[in-house]
């Protein structure tokens, strides 16, 4: 049998790959799209989708109960995305969230939503295997090196900053240290946020620049040596081996999961 699949944000950069993914896989059918500037058209009436038959809804309610899916992918924007998510819940629909720059208490809020509902959900700021690697490794040598810094390079139509990734990063990092103020204890900011965000005393830097895709440095420093752990991924492509294992595992949970690492083998 087929997971039935709705896409909310489907014109997006990330959302035209996860079209792409749900029609090229057999086990997977997209029954809706949600376009808030396109409803009660055909996703072949818009550029770039000639061959991809599919109804759009600009309301996600009308959307779910016409189209009965499993799953909602969720790849558009940090408001948008929280509500989207909260909708799904309440309509036994199973979230898979790439959407980031969701608030703690947001998070909080869904993790319990989901639990009381038994409608399993992922939000997985990065989906892509290399970066959860990197967090991962991050996390492992913060343990030896607890002297860290991120610096995140994104393309300047991201509307979020820090970057999910980096702020997941900071989550997996701070598990394994103690909070700690790094650099001078009496340095000064001359111009304000040169030092960048401050997470537990870990400083997150946010670069956005034409040219630049999703990436990530990861910086410890220790007596007399480095280790740089980066991550690039160069195309969206990368994303989309991660989304397909969320939109499988997703079937088969009953709570909420943060962070694709929690599903990986
Ligand atoms: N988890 C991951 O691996 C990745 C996550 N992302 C995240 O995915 C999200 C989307 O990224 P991109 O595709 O680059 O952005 P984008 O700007 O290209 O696409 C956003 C989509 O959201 C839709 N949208 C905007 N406002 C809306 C509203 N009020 N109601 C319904 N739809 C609305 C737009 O029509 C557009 O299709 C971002 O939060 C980004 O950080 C991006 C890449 C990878
Ligand atoms: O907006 C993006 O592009 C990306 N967003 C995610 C994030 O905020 O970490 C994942 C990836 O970095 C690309």
């Amino acid at each position: 049998m087929s997971i039935k699949v709705v896409i909310a944000g489907p014109r997006g950069r990330m959302g035209r790959e996860a079209v792409k993914l749900i029609m090229n896989t057999a086990e997977f059918e997209l029954v809706g799209v949600l376009d808030h500037r396109n409803g009660g058209r055909d996703l072949n009436e818009i550029e770039g989708f000639s061959s991809v038959q599919c109804p759009v809804y600009d309301q996600l309610e009308e959307c779910f109960t016409s189209t009965s899916p499993d799953v909602l992918i969720d790849l558009t924007i940090p408001e948008t995305g929280y509500i989207h998510t909260k909708t799904a819940l309440l309509h036994g629909v199973r979230p898979v969230v790439g959407t980031t720059g969701f608030t703690a208490s947001q998070l909080k809020e869904l993790k319990a939503l989901s639990e009381e509902k038994k409608v399993g959900t992922i939000i997985a700021p990065n989906f892509a295997i290399g970066a959860v690697l990197m967090m991962k490794f991050s996390a492992m040598a913060a343990k030896y090196f607890p002297d860290v810094e991120i610096l995140e390079l994104h393309h300047d139509k991201k509307l979020d900053a820090p970057s999910g990734t980096a702020v997941k990063t900071a989550q997996m990092i701070s598990q394994q240290r103690e909070q700690k103020k790094q650099g001078h204890p009496d340095e000064k900011e001359t111009i304000q946020g040169a030092r960048g965000a401050d997470y537990e005393g870990m400083r997150i830097h946010s670069v956005r620049l034409p040219g630049l895709v999703a990436h990530q440095q990861v910086m410890f420093g220790g007596e007399g040596q480095m280790l740089t752990l980066r991550h690039d991924s160069h195309d969206r492509a990368s994303f989309m081996s991660g989304v397909k294992v969320c939109v499988e595992t997703v079937m088969n949970l009953e709570t909420l999961v943060y962070g694709l690492e929690n599903i990986l083998d």
